[in-house]
């Protein structure tokens, strides 16, 4: 049976990345972007990233930046993968040398399989809802767009919550999924309650 493997993002502060890992959660990702209410900074990242254990994978999101600043994430901070959510070519993703994840900001008329041919190189691709402003916005984009049969591991993201997560992982049955607004109480300010209630969610959906 397959495990759906669960990532929450836009951790800003230790207490939610305490609760994200004491709760099961398998990745935690941290936001780079500083026009986001999530974003973190170098300094502030090193602190939350020390708090994360063994196994529990630590991704870094980047939205169209200057390679020099990720360059000089990677070389300070335990990032273990990098997830890339703006308009990064294959070729920007790869000149780290670093294990990626690709975001794809699904609306009608993205052709998935297209799209995931210019990233063969990606781990996984990462489904999120097209909203302005790159990400985060809380929206769900309609799974259907998602191919049948679709052979990369997908990390099903886009405004999911503890209230719709059994829904999307029986439908999609996703390699993992992703969460952020959905767990929060506030921009940024994680709920540990709903990071719970939504880990346990997806864990009733596996099954
Ligand atoms: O979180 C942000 O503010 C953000 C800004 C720019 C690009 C992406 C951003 N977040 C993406 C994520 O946190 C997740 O990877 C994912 O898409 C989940 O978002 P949500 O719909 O809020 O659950």
């Amino acid at each position: 049976m397959h495990r759906t493997r669960i990532k929450i993002c836009g951790l800003t502060r230790t207490q939610d990345v305490d609760a994200a890992v004491a709760s099961g959660a398998d990745a935690v990702g941290f936001v780079f972007y500083p026009p986001s209410p999530r974003n973190v900074t170098i300094e502030q990242a090193a602190g939350l990233m020390a708090r994360v254990p063994p196994f529990v994978t630590i991704v870094a999101l980047f939205v169209n930046a200057d390679s020099a600043w990720v360059r000089e994430a990677l070389a300070r901070l335990p990032i273990q993968l990098l997830q890339f959510h703006g308009d990064e070519t294959e070729a920007d993703c790869l000149q780290y040398g670093r294990p990626y994840i690709r975001a794809a900001r699904m609306r009608a008329g993205v052709d998935l399989v297209e799209y995931a041919a210019g990233f063969p190189s990606a781990r996984g691709l990462l489904l999120d809802a097209f909203v302005e402003g790159y990400g985060g916005g809380g929206k769900v984009f309609d799974w259907s767009l998602i191919p049948p049969g679709f052979d990369r591991p997908l990390i099903l993201s886009g405004g999911l919550s503890a209230d719709n997560v059994i829904d999307a992982v029986r439908r999609v049955r996703p390699w993992a999924v992703d969460v952020s607004s959905g767990v929060e109480a506030d921009k940024g300010i994680k709920d540990a309650e709903a990071i719970a209630r939504f880990i346990s969610g997806v864990k009733d959906a596996d099954g």
